[in-house]
């Protein structure tokens, strides 16, 4: 391999150790140094920039406006259960339409993370596109701000990637980085955010990459949508899951499996415990059916998958800021 593309290899390794293992096995200094060195090549030679370079992360200029993105796969919204009862006219209802008793399901459970929906695609192992949820259908292309998000890898870590892979989840903004961005919008006597989600809304819709770069952003997958390859994917939620984290895409690391409503319900306590500990907002968590074979029997009602749930806690009284 050529120098400037393992210098570039070098680099993805110290962002994935630090963004997403939070675990850098070199100094800042040493990242900075590599970087530096990366830039310098690609400026003195510009025909050797490729999409994938690790200096790519921030567009150039500002976007006029944002282009539409069509999902081929409807991006749809969860069905909410607010107490157990809820909960078990969820579980009833996957029973009598499967004929399998809910004892004997397991599921994939998540917790529920409250940020912003998005769409990422990679072709051949590179990140190409990323647009909002929007309706469900219709989202706006914000590919230049999602590179911009330090987690997310700009090309997946594996020597045979698929054509096409349609990565699914959530982009938020940590308590500590949202209290930090409002202070400093406060002193310069700039709008600050209500809540970390309008703060992670807001700093997506951006139309100056530089200023997105800037925020606090986090994404973490949950599922998967377009995927075009020789290889079939695994056939469990939560495996597929563990496949993404070995690509290199980063993955809650509060995702469990459970069996039967007890373990659903133990689930739902453990991490309404663990809520106040976590440092960024959720709002619940997500319960679905974990065999893939199972979701595409149980399919959708109009708008919402029967084969999950968004299990919510009851809302917090109003923090006083
Ligand atoms: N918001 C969130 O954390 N979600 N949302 C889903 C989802 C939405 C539709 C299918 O799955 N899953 C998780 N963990």
């Amino acid at each position: 391999m050529e120098q400037i593309e393992q210098l570039r290899q070098t680099l993805r390794q110290y962002e994935y150790e630090y963004h997403v293992l939070d675990n850098p096995s070199v100094p800042d200094a040493e990242y900075d140094r590599l970087m530096n060195e990366l830039k310098n090549i690609e400026w003195q030679h510009p025909e050797l920039i490729t999409l994938d370079s690790p200096t790519q992360r921030v567009g150039a200029k500002p976007l006029a406006g944002f282009a539409q993105v069509i999902h081929k796969i409807p991006m749809l919204s969860l069905d909410n259960a607010f107490g157990d009862d809820d909960l078990d006219g969820f579980l009833r209802r996957i029973e009598s339409y499967i004929h399998v008793s809910s004892s004997q399901l397991t599921f994939c459970c998540e917790p529920k993370l409250d940020g912003l929906a998005v769409s990422i695609l990679y072709e051949n192992g590179l990140l190409t596109r990323a647009a909002t949820r929007g309706d469900g259908t219709t989202g706006e292309d914000i590919t230049a701000n999602i590179r911009t998000i330090r987690n997310i890898p700009l090309k997946l870590n594996t020597l045979n990637p698929p054509a096409r892979l349609e990565v699914r989840g959530e982009v938020f903004m940590p308590q500590v980085g949202f209290n930090e961005l409002n202070e400093k919008a406060l002193a310069k006597g700039e709008k600050t955010f209500a809540n970390p989600r309008n703060a992670a809304a807001g700093s997506l819709r951006q139309l100056d990459p530089k200023i997105t770069r800037q925020r606090p952003l986090i994404f973490n997958a949950y599922g998967i949508g377009v995927y075009e390859s020789d290889d079939e994917l695994p056939n469990t939620q939560f495996e597929r899951l563990q496949w993404l984290k070995s690509l290199g895409i980063p993955v809650n690391d509060e995702i469990c499996l459970a069996q039967g409503r007890t373990a659903l319900l133990a689930y739902y306590t453990d991490i309404q415990t663990k809520r106040p500990t976590l440092g960024y907002d959720i709002d619940g968590t997500v319960l679905k059916v974990n065999d893939i074979a199972l979701q595409e029997q149980l399919g959708f009602i109009s708008r919402s998958p029967r084969w999950a749930i968004a299990y919510k806690f009851p809302a917090q009284e109003q923090m006083t800021i």
